[in-house]
């Protein structure tokens, strides 16, 4: 069986309504995707696979999964680093930063550089907001992860990927195949193009609300944040 996909839309609308008749806030949203991303990195990449683990940020929300997904790998023992070109001067996202810093996380700028030695890459510059034509810095970063050799985890889209179509025929994006996806609450369309180990997190929707927006809550074990599931969304 399929699973339900959610336009980037209805992605929106359900992140509005979790935070409106939902109750939840951004930041308590946000610190249970990055907890569901560090679960997914811990699964497919052990420690003892290698420890660095490299972050790319981008400047929205997707951006703080990333950020709070680098500080509990750190708690793991990972030795994570963060490029982070953009940053808007938002509280919730200068706190999460400020709470790396008191880690010692190193902020890296030259991102094909960090790349070279590094163990692991998490794609977390664009999510389901994402549109257009990838602008600048992100052209090479996104060149980058599509060139190296690197395990690729993105966050609930490979940046630079339309939510709809997938990756563009052309140009920036159009060679990116990460090898990892979690995707948040639901798959997104996109997810039709995608080949690799895909996973399931944002484990904070009510059944409600789940049936309200048509789409099915894997099913959790334990105190697993994070669901595998199948090639396309198909569940194993
Ligand atoms: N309910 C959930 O599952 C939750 C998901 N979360 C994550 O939030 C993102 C969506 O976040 P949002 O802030 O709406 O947008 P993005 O991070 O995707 O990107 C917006 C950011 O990017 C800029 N931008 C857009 N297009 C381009 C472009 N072509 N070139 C350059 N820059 C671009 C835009 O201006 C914004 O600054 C979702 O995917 C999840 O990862 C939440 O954490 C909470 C719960
Ligand atoms: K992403």
């Amino acid at each position: 069986m399929a699973l339900k996909t959610l336009s980037a839309k209805t992605a929106a609308a359900l992140d509005k309504e979790l935070m409106s008749t939902g109750a939840f806030s951004l930041d308590q949203l946000m610190e249970l995707a990055g907890l569901s991303v560090s679960q997914v990195v811990y699964r497919v990449h052990p420690l003892n696979r290698g420890k660095r683990v490299l972050v790319a940020v981008g400047p929205g929300n997707n951006g703080g999964d990333g950020l709070v997904a680098a500080r509990h790998l750190c708690q793991y023992g990972y030795q994570p680093s963060v490029y982070y070109p953009k940053r808007p001067k938002n509280d919730l996202y200068m706190r999460l930063a400020k709470q790396l810093e008191a880690l010692d996380v190193p902020f890296v700028d030259d991102f094909p550089t960090a790349l070279q030695s590094t163990d692991h890459v998490i794609d977390a510059i664009f999510g389901f907001s994402f549109s257009g034509e990838v602008r600048e810095p992100f052209p090479a970063v996104i060149q980058a992860m599509a060139e190296t050799k690197v395990p690729v985890t993105s966050v609930d889209a490979p940046s630079s990927w339309d939510i709809e179509a997938g990756p563009p025929e052309s140009g920036v994006g159009s060679s990116f195949h990460p090898d990892v996806l979690i995707s948040l609450t639901a798959p997104k369309p996109l997810v039709k193009h995608f080949r690799g180990r895909h996973f399931i997190g944002g484990r904070f929707v009510a059944p409600g609300i789940a049936k309200k927006y048509d789409f099915d809550i894997p099913a959790y074990e334990g105190i697993d944040q994070i669901v595998e599931v199948g090639p396309e969304g198909l569940k194993l």
